[in-house]
């Protein structure tokens, strides 16, 4: 599933982040292109924004296993319309993977290596990679009011992925809970389970606010070259 409803207020863009292009191709084409590469994924269910103007011009959106659906005010709503379409097509025991339409640098094998330790698992997990500075809290006026101990501490990506009814059901407690989250693993959590964090790539960033953009690009070509020498 591809939450890809957001307006990108942050990137303070004419169009929505995901409509922005890199390398000649939209941040919307450059996701999905590599999920649709993952042939493990069945199905892709990508939440467009109500208001989004845009996503009739992108071609890729036609392919046969991508489901459009409507996406709502905040991120964990798009995900809950998105597990509302997916709950009438797929079983409570299938694997769902959540995965920002704003991290177009995923790589294939950070895929391959989430499905492989998750297999297994009894409750699913997330990418994520340790954080690496020392982290600081600070007060309204900008001022330290904590260092943040930075021990097993990680930053959360996606790839998110756990079975569907137990991702619909942990949604819609969050939901019912008024507990916005901002992270399918945080909805997890706070039904009770431990989600297991499966360490990625830094470079599975998340195009957020404008310099996001062209280190996306990098990245992007980066990959593209170490594709080219293996
Ligand atoms: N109501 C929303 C809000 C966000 N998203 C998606 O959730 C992902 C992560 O959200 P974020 O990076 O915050 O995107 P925006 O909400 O567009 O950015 P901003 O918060 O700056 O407006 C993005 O792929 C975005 O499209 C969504 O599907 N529905
Ligand atoms: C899901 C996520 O990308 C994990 O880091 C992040 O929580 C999305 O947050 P946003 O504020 O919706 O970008």
């Amino acid at each position: 599933m591809v939450p890809a409803a957001g307006v990108g207020r942050r990137m303070q863009s004419d169009i929505p982040k995901q409509y922005l292009e890199i390398h000649g191709r939209t941040l919307m084409e450059h996701t999905l292109e590599r999920l649709l590469d993952f042939t493990v994924l069945e199905k892709l269910i990508v939440v467009i924004g109500a208001e989004d103007e845009y996503y009739t011009d992108i071609e890729l959106l036609r392919d046969s296993r991508i489901l459009l659906v409507q996406g709502g005010s905040e991120r964990y709503h798009s995900v809950l319309n998105g597990l509302k379409a997916l709950s009438e097509l797929a079983d409570a025991e299938d694997w769902v993977m959540v995965h920002d339409v704003a991290r177009p640098c995923i790589r294939h094998a950070d895929l391959e290596w989430l499905v492989k330790q998750l297999s297994d698992h009894t409750v699913g997990g997330l990418l994520g990679i340790p954080v690496r500075d020392t982290m600081k809290r600070t007060s309204s006026v900008g001022e330290v009011t904590e260092t943040v101990d930075r021990d097993a501490l990680w930053h959360a990506l996606t790839p998110q992925m756990f079975r569907m009814k137990l991702l619909y059901d942990a949604l819609k407690k969050a939901l019912d809970d008024e507990m916005p989250v901002t992270d399918e693993a945080s909805a997890i959590e706070h039904s009770g389970f431990k989600p297991l964090m499966v360490e990625g790539h830094g470079d599975n960033i998340k195009v957020t606010r404008g310099a996001d953009l062209a280190l996306a690009a990098l990245y992007i070509q980066q990959q593209a070259k170490l594709i080219e020498t293996v």
